[in-house]
């Protein structure tokens, strides 16, 4: 049985799309009291463990670090202490933030970490404490994730489409906008080798081809024919609480060496979520 920590958020419902695992959402486990996870996981009878549940406002996390830490460095990483107790692996999702954003290279895995801002500190503290647990773990890094629920860049951009006729979005950010649905088929692909020791530590997974948000903005409304006129503007003039990496290019090649997975094409996974969303209305 796959336990799986988040039952709201997007990663989380792609997985319950696509497994039969059990999700405890907030009521059931709340990340903000660590022990009460990992005693969620003594008394279960897991066979691996997915953490989809996260602190993810990254503007409100600068206000809110210490619970943000909480949340996403504490809980993680004393469910990864519980898994290693059971002999079970644990798999969890970290951030392109977790980096500075500089130079244009494609980051690499053991490349020098230094979060800009707080939401990337509590990643980061996160990654660290479910190495030092000692178990089976694998950690997939990933970036601008999306999907049909919760929140995400194409649900605000086809938000504002409604209501405004021109936007003005950051076009010096480059990155790989991830499918969440492409995230947990990943997740659930790589959990019995990583339990069998096959693999393990930290992947890169980010969408293809790199773009920046405002290119992402566009192809958005391309697919989703709405007629927005888009202008670029620089990061600095579209001022935010937190800073932002301006080079968020994941290299995913550990990935495809142990797995033979390829980085997801976020375009084939727009127009699905678009369609999901055409669906529900
Ligand atoms: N979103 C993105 O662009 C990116 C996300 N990631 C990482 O991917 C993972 C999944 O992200 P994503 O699916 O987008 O997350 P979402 O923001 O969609 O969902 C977050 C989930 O965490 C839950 N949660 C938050 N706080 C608590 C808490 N105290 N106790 C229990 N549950 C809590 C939320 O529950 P509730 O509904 O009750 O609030 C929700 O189910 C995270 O680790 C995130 O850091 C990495 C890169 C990019
Ligand atoms: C709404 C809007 C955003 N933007 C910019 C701001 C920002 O640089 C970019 C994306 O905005 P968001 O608020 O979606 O960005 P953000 O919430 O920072 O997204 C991040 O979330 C965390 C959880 C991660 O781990 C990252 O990988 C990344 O996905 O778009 C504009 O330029 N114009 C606009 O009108
Ligand atoms: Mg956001």
């Amino acid at each position: 049985m796959i336990l799986v920590f988040g039952k709201t958020g997007q990663v989380a419902c792609e997985l319950q799309r696509q497994a039969e695992v059990v999700a405890l959402g907030r009521d059931a486990a709340d990340l903000s009291e660590p022990a009460a996870c990992a005693q969620a996981i003594r008394d279960s009878d897991a066979t691996c463990v997915i953490n989809a549940a996260a602190y993810t406002a990254v503007d409100r996390a600068e206000d809110e670090e210490a619970l943000a830490t909480v949340i996403n460095a504490a809980a993680p990483s004393t469910m990864a202490q519980a898994c290693a107790a059971k002999g079970i692996p644990f798999l969890h999702i970290s951030t392109d933030y977790v980096f500075d954003g500089s130079g244009d290279a494609p980051w690499q895995v053991d490349d020098r970490v230094a979060p800009l801002n707080a939401y990337g500190r509590s990643k980061l503290a996160g990654e660290q404490g479910i190495a030092q647990a000692g178990g089976r773990y694998a950690i997939l890094r990933t970036s601008w994730v999306v999907s049909s629920h919760g929140n995400n860049f194409v649900k605000t951009m086809l938000r504002l489409s409604q209501t405004r006729d021109a936007l003005t979005i950051v076009d010096d950010q480059i990155g790989g906008p991830t499918p969440a649905a492409d995230i947990a088929a990943t997740l659930l692909r790589i959990a019995a080798p990583i339990g069998a020791g096959q693999g393990g530590g930290l992947y890169h997974y980010g969408g293809a081809p790199w773009v920046s948000w405002k290119d992402f903005a566009c192809e958005i409304f391309a697919q989703a024919h709405r007629d927005v006129t888009v202008t670029g503007i620089a990061n600095q003039d579209y001022p935010t609480p937190a800073a932002r990496p301006r080079n968020s290019r994941l290299d995913c090649t550990r990935l495809r060496q142990d797995f033979g997975i390829e980085a997801p094409d976020w375009r084939a996974g727009l127009a699905r979520i678009l369609s999901d969303l055409e669906a529900a209305r």
